[in-house]
């Protein structure tokens, strides 16, 4: 499917039609819609939401989403939303990127579940997933009625075609799909990973920016919704559902791909993370991550996010006899970060483009001995420019999890702890 060029903004009322005339004006369900095309809604939130969080959009198809045979359950060996109910470890945890894989593998058969906390039954939560492919969804098209998915490739482009028209998304771009949309992936660069974010909760936003002011942060016209894009093509199919933790497919007789013109807001976008204007401190002291918010899903707390989408990218450091890296911390919250590009500033080795951490509630961390040492004895007199960079992190306000697959897996690194190990004691009181 070409794409069609994008709308800009975020959570805008966007209306694009791929053929002239499709859009019903002034109504969203006329008696007989042009072209001969059906007339569908399809709604993100309760249908009395409060109007300014309210998500629904109208989709103008060849052929409505109910035309699907009988779904039977499809096993996925990785792909999964059973992050257990017994012990968790408090322990640090670090992983290797997940290895490309040597058999034919689409994204969806790619997926690998690292690790989550709530549940889509229950609406709150977080699903973590990698993503390892080599090549294009092929006949086969998928949604998740579970959660909005918000897409990181960290190596390989991905062409996202999506009902509401087409992604073309980079490494330091995210996407975010919402909940329901049918996609399919196709990987321009052949092998490709990344991470997702499967958000069970309210769907991500931009965060208020109080004193920041009104610019700052991510803007909202950098958010990029597709144009109407379809295809009209018929043919022996798959639709797979993700449905209450579970994958299902179905026989289907034609690209549900084939919405030629819609209207709303319960859309699928994309951002480019190198356009997030970085504000962090002139003065002193190392600000709280929070500085760095793209995207937050928040939960029934104010100011406390089911997840919260950060990410540490290039700027300049100038904050003064400061500690300038991360500092030592335990956080109510718990953090799985990833590595989109280059180092990051508080782990010297071993954090690895593609690789992951987890430190989940009040789990001790911080900058490894080796990054401790550098930044003592930096001269704070001149500003430190961090470039080539790119690393991010989904942190919840519950604990996150790790899968069995993921403890076990071959590419953790079990010796991470070691990392702290060579911390020296400097304690003296007879010096200042
Ligand atoms: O590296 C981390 O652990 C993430 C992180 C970064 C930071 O600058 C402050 C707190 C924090 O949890
Ligand atoms: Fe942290």
């Amino acid at each position: 499917m070409q794409a069609n060029g994008y709308q800009s903004g975020f959570g805008n009322e966007f209306a694009s039609e791929a053929v002239a005339g499709a859009l019903p004006v002034g109504r969203n369900s006329p008696q007989r819609v042009a072209h001969g095309l059906y007339a569908e809604q399809l709604s993100g939130t309760a249908f009395t939401a409060p109007r300014h969080a309210n998500r629904r959009s109208w989709l103008y198809r060849i052929r409505p989403a109910a035309m699907h045979g009988e779904f039977s359950l499809l096993g996925h060996a990785h792909f999964h939303n059973d992050f257990g109910d017994g012990p968790v470890t408090p322990d640090q945890l670090r992983w290797n990127p997940l290895p490309i894989p040597t058999t034919a593998t689409d994204f969806v058969d790619g997926l690998f579940t690292m690790g989550g906390n709530g549940s889509a039954a229950a609406q709150h939560g977080i699903a973590i997933h990698l993503y390892a492919a080599n090549r294009d969804m092929q006949g086969r098209f998928f949604y998740d009625a579970d959660g909005e998915l918000l897409i990181v490739p960290q190596q390989g482009r991905l062409h996202i075609e999506t009902e509401l028209g087409v992604l073309d998304v980079e490494p330091q771009e995210i996407a975010v799909i919402p909940r329901g949309v049918r996609f399919r992936v196709g990987l321009p660069d052949g092998e490709s990973r990344g991470y997702v974010c499967e958000n069970f909760g309210a769907f991500l936003r931009i965060p208020d920016l109080g004193p920041i002011g009104s610019n700052g942060l991510a803007n909202p016209r950098d958010f990029l919704t597709p144009n109407a894009a379809f295809e009209d093509i018929e043919g022996k199919f798959e639709l797979v559902a993700k449905f209450q933790g579970h994958l299902w497919r179905a026989d289907i007789g034609h690209s549900p791909l084939d919405v030629v013109a819609w209207h709303g807001n319960h859309v699928p976008y994309k951002y480019d993370l190198r356009r997030f204007n970085a504000i962090g401190s002139i003065s002193f002291d190392h600000p709280d991550p929070s500085i760095f918010l793209v995207l937050t899903s928040p939960s029934e707390s104010p100011g406390v996010g089911n997840m919260d989408f950060v990410i540490f990218p290039p700027r300049v450091l100038v904050a003064q006899d400061t500690f300038r890296p991360p500092w030592f911390h335990r956080n109510i919250a718990s953090e799985f970060m990833g590595l989109i590009h280059g180092a990051y500033d508080a782990k010297a080795d071993g954090f690895v483009p593609g690789g992951g951490s987890l430190h989940n509630c009040m789990t001790g961390h911080g900058p490894d001995a080796a990054t401790f040492e550098k930044a003592g004895a930096a001269d704070t007199s001149k500003p430190d420019v961090i470039t080539d960079t790119m690393a991010f992190m989904f942190e919840s306000r519950n604990v996150i999890r790790p899968t069995q697959q993921a403890i076990d897996a071959p590419h953790r690194q079990r010796d991470y702890q070691h990392c702290w190990a060579g911390l020296q004691k400097h304690f003296n009181p007879a010096e200042a």
